[in-house]
């Protein structure tokens, strides 16, 4: 199986017309390009291209003899531009949106002469990227599988990335107090509660889960720089779809939420399903029950493997 970091140097001008170098890397999984069916993985807020084998993110799907089978497709994950798993950063993160991610992965599959994909599937931030991608090409991908994320950032959302900016902006280790307070937005009270039951750790005098924030804040800061996640919350907060052209998307499409999110609220998903069931066909709507909110997409395989078993 490819997993070697492949790149593609293209220049490219932001919708705020800044003029960029950028060299987007890509890692392939499974049967070699244009040998089979091709699905395009859009990785999330802190993920990266690396999404199958040893240390793959979303290895519970994607591999040999899994629901995304590595031996009957193939896989494709570019990384965002700027999410340093490549080495490349951007300073001005403001310049970019989820539009901009969008049209370099366009972009991208343009210079690599694919022309049209089995299915695009992608989590969180990723979906939403999906989301734009399809808008701008809407006759791309044969499916499209957005999971516990929509087509644009509501309020709730782009209010706690607000929060997590101011967070990073200041110098007491902003990169783990955002991710403490990141964790707390993908997780539930109920989760929380459930798993740490107010036990106390001794040792390092403090609650359980006071630990485990802790343990994630500094554990991102080793493998992620300020940088980088200043630049993905920046999308997240700015996924902007547009509205009206979602219909025109002609990928069978099955929206994927989880009954707790607090970041994309299945409530919002559900609407999003309603409304363009009005106009189309070949839409489904699958949710995801678990007391772990938005990182039930990270969590709940079980479920996630039979719903994608069974649209794939
Ligand atoms: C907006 C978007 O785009 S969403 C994308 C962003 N989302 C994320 O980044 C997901 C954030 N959540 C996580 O990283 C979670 O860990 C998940 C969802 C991957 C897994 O959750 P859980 O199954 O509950 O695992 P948990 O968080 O307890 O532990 C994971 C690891 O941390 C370790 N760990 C957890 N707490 C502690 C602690 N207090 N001390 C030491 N180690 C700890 C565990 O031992 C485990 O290690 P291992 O992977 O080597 O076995």
């Amino acid at each position: 199986m490819k997993t070697e970091l492949n790149y593609i140097n293209l220049s490219y001008r932001t919708n705020s017309q800044k003029e960029y170098h950028i060299p987007l890397s890509y890692q392939l999984f499974g049967k070699d390009l244009f040998s089979s069916p091709i699905i395009l993985v859009n990785h999330a807020l802190t993920g990266n291209s690396d999404v199958s084998g040893e240390k793959g993110w979303w290895k519970q799907l994607i591999g040999d003899n899994q629901v995304i089978d590595t031996t009957q497709y193939t896989v494709l994950c570019f990384n965002i531009p700027g999410n340093g798993f490549d080495d490349f950063l951007i300073d001005d993160y403001e310049d970019f949106t989820p539009s901009d991610i969008a049209n370099i992965f366009l972009q991208g599959l343009e210079i690599l002469n694919i022309k049209s994909l089995h299915a695009i599937i992608g989590g969180s931030l990723g979906g939403g990227i999906g989301w734009e991608m399809l808008v701008k090409n809407p006759t791309l991908a044969e499916i499209f599988i957005p999971i516990a994320c929509d087509f644009k950032t509501h309020d709730w959302l782009h209010a706690q990335c607000l929060v997590q900016k101011f967070l990073l902006n200041q110098n007491d280790e902003p990169l783990q107090k955002a991710r403490i307070h990141a964790m707390l937005c993908y997780r539930t009270p109920e989760s929380l509660n459930d798993r740490f039951q107010n036990k106390y750790n001794q040792e390092k005098h403090r609650l359980e889960s006071e630990d485990w924030l802790i343990y994630h804040g500094n554990a991102l800061n080793e493998r992620f720089s300020l940088k980088s996640y200043k630049l993905m919350n920046h999308l997240l907060m700015n996924i902007n779809a547009n509205a009206d052209h979602l219909e025109k998307i002609q990928a069978r499409m099955h929206l994927i939420s989880v009954d707790t999110d607090l970041f994309f609220p299945a409530s919002e998903i559900r609407m999003c399903f309603e409304k363009l069931k009005e106009k189309k066909e070949n839409v489904f709507y699958h949710e995801i029950t678990s007391i772990h909110g938005h990182d039930a997409f990270l969590m709940e395989y079980k479920q996630l493997n039979t719903i994608i078993k069974n649209i794939l």
